[in-house]
């Protein structure tokens, strides 16, 4: 099977040919494996299988999108999934991604990546909630995966939620007790979509999230 057979189903999204995305994520794969031997990136057991482990993975997304979507925002962006895949897919002016990863050598990886591959991809070196959301473009969607249980992560995309922003978080089979753990202390409406890539994961995507006022 060629890379590129698995992240087809998603091409119908892209903003541009498949074959322009595959060169792009062949040097993406190819920056992973060079920076792995000095900062872990991804789980050493699935570098050999990028394409459908973590493309694929990530540009699952682009299902759940809508025509207007613009600005992104990526919470705990480590090797930059899901954020990196979907700004290759989406490449163009009119889409903007901001990628929020504390860690200093993951923030040279990404910012270089960025970079080489052309992106309009801004990184901010702090945790979510050391970024001033104020000075943040409001996102249409905020992503993340494998950062934080639902309700730590309620709390720190609140501050970046407008009325129209969407959450689209990976999520594996502990989300029905997450979303129990979060319900006593935030409002909001959830779809869950069974994941394409993992057997037990889901994609969960929240609107109108806001914290429950105690009375
Ligand atoms: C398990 S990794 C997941 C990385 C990536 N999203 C993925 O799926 O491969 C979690 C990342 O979140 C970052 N992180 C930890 N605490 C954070 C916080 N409070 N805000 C933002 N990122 C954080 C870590 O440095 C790490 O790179």
């Amino acid at each position: 099977m060629a890379d590129s057979d698995a992240i087809a189903p998603y091409a119908a999204h892209f903003t541009r040919p498949l074959a322009d995305v595959a060169k792009d994520l062949e040097s993406y794969a190819q920056l992973l494996r060079r920076w792995q031997a000095v900062q872990n990136l991804v789980s050493r057991e699935t570098l050999n299988d990028v394409w459908s482990r973590h493309f694929a993975d990530s540009l699952q997304v682009l299902k759940l999108l809508k025509a207007g979507d613009r600005a992104f925002l990526d919470l705990g962006s480590g090797g930059g999934l899901p954020a990196l895949p979907l700004a290759v897919a989406l490449k163009s002016p009119n889409h903007h991604f901001t990628l929020i990863e504390p860690n200093g050598r993951k923030v040279s990886f990404l910012r270089t990546v960025a970079r080489e591959l052309g992106l309009v991809v801004a990184v901010e070196g702090l945790r979510s909630d050391q970024v001033d959301s104020r000075e943040t473009p409001v996102p249409d969607v905020i992503t993340s995966r494998a950062l934080a249980g639902l309700p730590t992560l309620c709390g720190w995309m609140q501050p970046f939620f407008g009325p129209e922003t969407r959450a689209i978080l990976h999520k594996g089979r502990e989300h029905v007790e997450e979303l129990a753990e979060a319900v006593p202390h935030w409002d909001f409406n959830v779809v869950v979509t069974k994941s394409d890539t993992d057997a037990e994961g889901v994609l969960l995507t929240l609107t109108d999230l806001r914290a429950k006022t105690v009375s």
